[in-house]
């Protein structure tokens, strides 16, 4: 009842409110001057544009504006101080201490009235708590301004008789008043999230703090939490908006000395501190004439450089390598049959003493060009150029880093071998490894890499607005509906759009992204319902981020699910305003106290409570508090003042793909800038094309979409993948060709995926042990068929490898379900149920497997096989024959060859021996070397002789019997 109540409430209260917002804008002054200027008048305003005011006060704020100006008060020079640090402090102590300091005066009088009402908040609540408590959503703060005048009065009354020396009589009178709201835990999640958002204290307040702490031992981050004047808090107190603490900790980072950058750097990449620029290092090239002289280590190399890859031509370079080196052979060889008359040696000993001439009349300072050869005497009379800077281009290989650090390719290879990997000269090389290596040969190494298609494309096409001298102009916001499944995104965008979408929904739940454009008081507001927050992060992911606002729905009977704090957790990494709907109000059960308790657990602190996130009781069955919300959406978007240009080439994100059997592909996409026209040539990930038709939320056609405006395009030249961005180019050839590059590169990225999407077939292979869950998503035709299979799986029960089933449901596999199965490694088993096309498409995209079955016991068995081939298998010895040692033959260098018969089976040249003295088993051994006669033998039978030299033993005795035997793997069952 208090509930519905209190809706009531809100909304009667919200016609005579007027917004701090709008006053500010009429005063022509800032938001938050504006907020001060009210706690400044005695009013307790909450910090937040959106926050209201009567009309009493506002001629109060008026009046106290008019004196400013007439000087009859004194301007408050330093408002940080001003408000935050008695607000933070406990009313008795620190109010005094300033007001000394500060000698009294108008200052210190504003604090101390300010106070007032919290201390006698403080007592009340001591004495009252029950009275406290049912102060619900408001701890000590009151959303609405009529309130706080109903109640402030006699507060304040009190507040004159309550004499600071009373209230530190009780210090546990603070805490109490503490514990009002922690009893609907509300106190813990404030404090989390105030906390970061006070502002430094001032050093002098600081050090009377410390002072007055002695006498008062009262909880400073108590104090904090339930401070309903908690100043100057904004958003981004809560939300780093730079993403992380990219500023660092000014800590030198412990690394290798060396640098990665990219060639061509974006935009807005900005400069390492940790090396000093460095010259550009003239690329090493040891001339043509010499590698030929100096045989086949010397020859060029196929180096992996980022040419070669970006060519996407390292087949054919391989290739060619491989023809010119079969050709030189054979000249050579053909060279060496045609001079049989002279030795050999001989034309090999004069090629030495010409090139050794020839180094002489060049002198030492072309001796780096042979560095791999160059041997140390050699080295010491030639002086290399040892450098102490270089710059390698990724990826490398250890030839052409040694090439690029001038150092002999024999002291990288030392190094590596001193970090435990044996490579050679061709092998390529980590960037890490590279920076760990030039550190430790004291060279200065900076790795560049090639720069990436993609960001040197959207580089360019962000770039290019630049070249447009463009008015901006005001668009409609672009907000995101996210929230708990059944929470009730979709009813609401249709009582927002006064359609009904649900209705239409396959089981009520929505599929695919939408986006819609409603009008409400004279502006636009563009809304995109979302599946999920999945689909959301999909689309973020892509860089197909639209979203300006996030109205986050919360069903007040369910509160927070775990898919609302996904959503949070989406929400906040996205960086935009949030909205609360706290939906479904028109219900009996619900519990807006633990729904809000909840959210401020979860970072969502709500402005009535302090925080900075607007929550707005709605019923989107009835309607009830929908204009509150559109009134606070289009509030925010003013304040955040979305502008965009309109004469630049349009460009925008496809939120949506599907072929349409009339239209073709069809991209429902946002416009993000510019307007689109039809006829307009348009580069949309792998799609290309130009606009034939464009439609709206309504399947009305259009001509042209502005800024924000949701709108299906028709005339791509196929499906776009949702989640790509859009722009509209000038050349149709350009935009066919990033498309093919596109393509081109998504199936490079596609074979390359490591670890990624899994086939049965691997899981049957798996044999190593390395592979304990086998994930699995279940999609079948009836609930029926799901339980029986289900069932069925669980009999697999093992103590290695486990069955998980990610997601069962019925009906046909979805690209969600394909989605899932990416991002886990799952396996889809698609019992009498089909894939829709777009998901059968997107699953070879991904490389997830579809099994489709008609029988149980189909799946069954396969599983049961992929399982059992995850199952480590059994090794197991089989003896293949007995040798007996007839004598032994030491052999110095070798060791001791044991001289035998073989008694029956054979002994195969890879077999390991057991070697048995007197019927008892000595060890085991690997045969270092079989023989027959002088001849290494494969394998020797029954009644031959042979010699056997073990590996790593050598005290063989004569009578020993050699019983040959060799490992077996074998399968293991699920039953064993
Ligand atoms: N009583 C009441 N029921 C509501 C309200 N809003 C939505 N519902 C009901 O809640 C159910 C789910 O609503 P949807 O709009 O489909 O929820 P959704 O969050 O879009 O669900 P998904 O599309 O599956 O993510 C429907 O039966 C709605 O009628 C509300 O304000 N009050």
């Amino acid at each position: 009842m208090a509930n519905s109540g209190r809706v009531l409430k809100f909304h009667g209260g919200c016609r005579l409110k007027i917004r701090i917002f709008a006053l500010a804008k009429e005063l022509g002054l800032d938001s938050k001057e504006l907020i001060q200027h009210c706690n400044d008048a005695g009013l307790s305003v909450k910090n937040s544009a959106l926050a209201s005011i009567s009309p009493a006060e506002r001629d109060l704020v008026l009046d106290h504006l008019k004196r400013l100006k007439s000087g009859t008060v004194a301007p408050t020079t330093e408002p940080e101080v001003d408000i935050s640090a008695p607000v933070r402090e406990d009313a008795s102590g620190v109010t005094r201490q300033i007001r000394d300091l500060a000698g009294g005066g108008p200052l210190a009088s504003k604090v101390e009235q300010r106070r007032a009402p919290r201390k006698e908040k403080a007592v009340e609540a001591k004495e009252e708590p029950l009275v406290a408590e049912t102060q619900d959503a408001t701890p000590l703060e009151e959303s609405a301004p009529e309130e706080v005048v109903e109640t402030s009065s006699e507060q304040q009354e009190e507040s004159v008789e309550t004499t600071p020396p009373e209230v530190e009589e009780v210090p546990s009178g603070m805490p109490q008043v503490v514990e009002a709201p922690s009893e609907i835990e509300v106190e813990p999640a404030i404090a989390e999230h105030v906390e970061p958002a006070t502002p430094a204290e001032p050093p002098v307040a600081s050090a009377e703090e410390s002072d007055e702490s002695e006498s008062e031992p009262e909880p400073e981050p108590t104090e904090k939490q339930v401070d309903p004047g908690t100043p100057a808090m904004s958003r981004s107190d809560y939300i780093d908006p730079t993403g992380g603490s990219s500023t660092g900790s000014g800590m030198r980072e412990m690394r290798p000395q060396g640098s990665m950058r990219h060639r061509q750097p974006r935009k807005d990449k900005k400069k390492g501190p940790a090396l000093p620029a460095l010259a550009s290092t003239p690329n090493y090239k040891p001339p043509t004439p010499k590698k030929k002289e100096e045989g086949p280590v010397l020859k060029p190399d196929v180096a992996l450089t980022g040419d070669v890859l970006k060519k996407n031509k390292l087949a054919d370079i391989l290739k060619k390598n491989r023809d010119d080196t079969r050709k030189k052979s054979e000249e050579e060889s053909g060279d060496a049959r045609r001079g049989k008359s002279g030795s050999r040696g001989l034309s090999l000993e004069e090629a030495r003493k010409s090139r050794r001439s020839k180094r002489k009349r060049r002198g030492g300072d072309e001796d780096d060009h042979v560095i791999v050869k160059t041997n140390k005497r050699s080295r010491r009379n030639s002086p290399i150029e040892r450098k102490t800077e270089a710059v390698v281009m990724s990826p490398m290989t250890v030839r052409s880093l040694s090439e690029a650090m001038g150092r002999p390719a024999r002291d990288l290879i030392t190094v590596m071998f001193k970090h435990g990997e044996m490579v050679t000269i061709n092998d390529p090389l980590e960037d890490e490894m590279a920076l760990e290596i030039a550190m430790e040969l004291g060279v200065d190494l900076e790795i560049e890499h090639e720069a990436d298609f993609e960001d040197t494309l959207m580089d360019r096409l962000d770039r290019r607005d630049e070249d447009f001298d463009v008015e901006l102009v005001q668009r409609p916001p672009i907000i995101t509906v996210l929230g708990h499944v059944d929470h009730g995104k979709t009813t609401l965008v249709d009582r927002i759009r006064t359609t009904n979408v649900v209705d239409s929904e396959a089981g009520g739940i929505t599929q695919h992204i939408a986006a819609y454009q409603v009008a409400h008081n004279g502006s636009k507001l563009t809304f995109v319902d979302t599946p999920g927050h999945a689909a959301f992060g999909e689309m973020r992911a892509r860089g197909a981020n639209v979203t300006d606002m996030i109205v986050l729905v919360v069903a007040a009977n369910d509160g927070v699910m775990p898919q609302t704090v996904e959503c949070i957790s989406h929400a906040k990494a996205a960086g935009v305003p949030i909205i609360v709907a706290l939906n479904k109000c028109d219900l009996p059960d619900i519990n807006e106290q633990k729904v809000l308790t909840d959210l401020s657990q979860h970072g969502i602190l709500p402005s009535e409570w302090g925080g900075d996130v607007e929550v707005i009781r709605v019923s989107a069955l009835t309607g009830t508090g929908v204009d509150d919300l559109l009134e606070t959406l289009l509030l925010t978007a003013e304040l955040q003042e979305y502008k965009t240009a309109e004469d630049i080439p349009a460009e925008g994100a496809c939120l949506e793909s599907f072929m349409d059997e009339g239209r073709g592909p069809i991209a429902w996409s946002i416009v993000r800038r510019g307007v689109l026209k039809i006829g307009d040539i348009v580069s949309c990930g792998q799609a290309y094309g130009r606009v034939r038709a464009m439609y709206d939320d309504k399947d009305q056609e259009l001509t042209v979409a502005g800024p924000s405006t949701p709108v299906r395009i028709a005339g791509l030249s196929t499906v776009p993948n949702a989640g790509s961005r859009f722009f509209v180019m000038d050349d149709i050839d350009e935009a066919r060709e990033i498309a093919e590059t596109r393509e081109d590169r998504g199936r490079a990225a596609v074979l390359a995926t490591r670890g990624g999407p899994m086939s049965l077939e691997t899981f049957f292979a798996h044999r190593d042990g390395s592979i304990q869950d086998l994930p699995l998503i279940l999609k079948a035709d009836t609930p029926g068929s799901i339980e029986a299979i289900r069932h069925e799986l669980e009999k697999f029960e093992h103590d290695e490898v486990k069955l998980k089933i990610l997601h069962e449901g019925v009906g046909g596999v979805n690209e969600s379900d394909v989605y899932l199965a990416a991002s886990s490694g799952a396996i889809i088993i698609a019992f009498h149920v089909i894939a829709e096309d777009r998901a059968e498409a997107l699953a070879s995209q991904e490389g997830v497997q579809i099994r489709r079955y008609k029988i149980i016991y189909n799946v069954t068995d396969d599983i049961r096989q992929a399982m059992e081939g995850m199952l480590k298998p059994e090794r197991v010895e089989v003896q293949t024959g007995r040798a007996l040692v007839l004598r032994t033959f030491s052999i110095s260098r070798t060791g001791t060859v044991a001289g035998c018969r073989v008694l029956n089976g054979t002994i195969d040249r890879n077999n390991r021996v057991h070697v048995i003295r007197d019927q008892t088993i000595l060890n085991n051994y690997g045969i270092a070397s079989l023989k027959r006669e002088k001849d290494d033998a494969k394998e020797v039978r029954e009644g031959f002789e042979c010699g056997i030299r073990l590996d790593g033993f050598n005290d063989v005795k004569e009578g020993d019997l050699l019983e040959a035997y060799r490992i077996e793997e074998r399968k293991r069952s699920l039953d064993e």
